[in-house]
């Protein structure tokens, strides 16, 4: 099986993104894991697929993380995916609707070269936020080699844990977020956050992502460190979050209200793929 890709990327947390209306793809957990493979693959964090929606939304987008894992949301994502449909001619519409795993999210493309994406309503409540094993609150105290770490749970559609460090260049985000990633407390494993708090406006951000390891940005991690600060009183309700790939603005108006993220997201190359023998098989994901 032979396809064509765009390898894009949204401040360097980069994807394949494949066409799935006009080519017919059937991927396995394998075969993604190949092609994100940055040896012997094409490389990314996460391959985005573009299918037709299966209700009144534009179109549907499904996520799979390096490991081969399907999840529910990717910000990053989402702005890629609307400069893709719209650069491949598959809409012309400047806002589109589009349908995930966790609901509808509305990506719009801006007169300048940035994505805003409506991300949907965080969600705080426990009984929301079934990755986390023990639901007491929003703030969870989690035991890590002994040492108790104060986290806050959110789900953006995908699930997230915060901590607050004094120093993002100091944190452990190897070792601690692998632990975080999968410890015991989350059996959905979770995407770990290191936020830095440098004013009520501005933050710095390291997420090590569940499936793919610390990459250089995360979407749906800077709008969940946002949300978690401004439910804790520290920060305003529009933040610039910056990330080793650079800058991402993230507006929150509160309680049910939806988290807005203004980024840019850039196309790197068109490729023609094939899988190598052995990589493809029929179960399909
Ligand atoms: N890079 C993404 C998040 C991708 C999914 C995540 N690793 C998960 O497993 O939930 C973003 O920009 O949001």
């Amino acid at each position: 099986m032979q396809f064509k890709f765009t390898k894009m990327h949204g401040l360097g947390n980069d994807f394949i993104v494949i066409d799935a209306i006009n080519q017919s793809i059937s991927l396995t957990r394998e075969n993604i894991r190949f092609l994100a493979d940055r040896h012997f693959g094409v490389g990314c964090d996460q391959v985005l697929i573009v299918e037709k929606a299966s209700s009144n939304a534009d179109f549907r987008y499904r996520i799979f993380n390096a490991d081969g894992s399907e999840v529910e949301q990717c910000g990053n994502g989402a702005r890629c995916f609307v400069r893709f449909v719209h650069d491949h001619g598959l809409s012309k519409k400047k806002e589109i609707c589009i349908e995930t795993a966790s609901g509808l999210i509305f990506p719009k493309l801006e007169s300048n070269l940035d994505v805003t994406v409506n991300m949907g309503i965080p969600r705080f409540n426990p009984s929301d936020i079934p990755f986390i094993a023990d639901k007491r609150s929003s703030i969870y105290l989690l035991d890590i080699n002994g040492e108790q770490m104060e986290i806050s749970a959110v789900s953006m559609g995908n699930p997230h844990a915060v901590m607050i460090v004094p120093s993002i260049e100091d944190a452990s985000v190897g070792t601690m977020g692998a632990q975080i990633e999968s410890h015991p407390r989350f059996p959905q494993r979770v995407n770990a956050g290191f936020m830095q708090i440098i004013d009520r406006h501005h933050i710095k951000l390291r997420v090590y992502e569940r499936g793919a390891g610390e990459t250089f940005a995360c979407g749906t991690g800077a709008c969940a460190a946002v949300v978690c600060g401004i439910e804790r009183g520290l920060l305003a309700s529009d933040v610039t979050v910056s990330t080793r790939g650079g800058d991402l603005r993230i507006q929150w108006n509160g309680e049910k209200q939806p988290v807005l993220m203004t980024g840019p997201a850039t196309t790197v190359f068109e490729g023609t793929i094939g899988l190598p023998s052995g990589e493809h098989t029929s179960t399909s994901l």
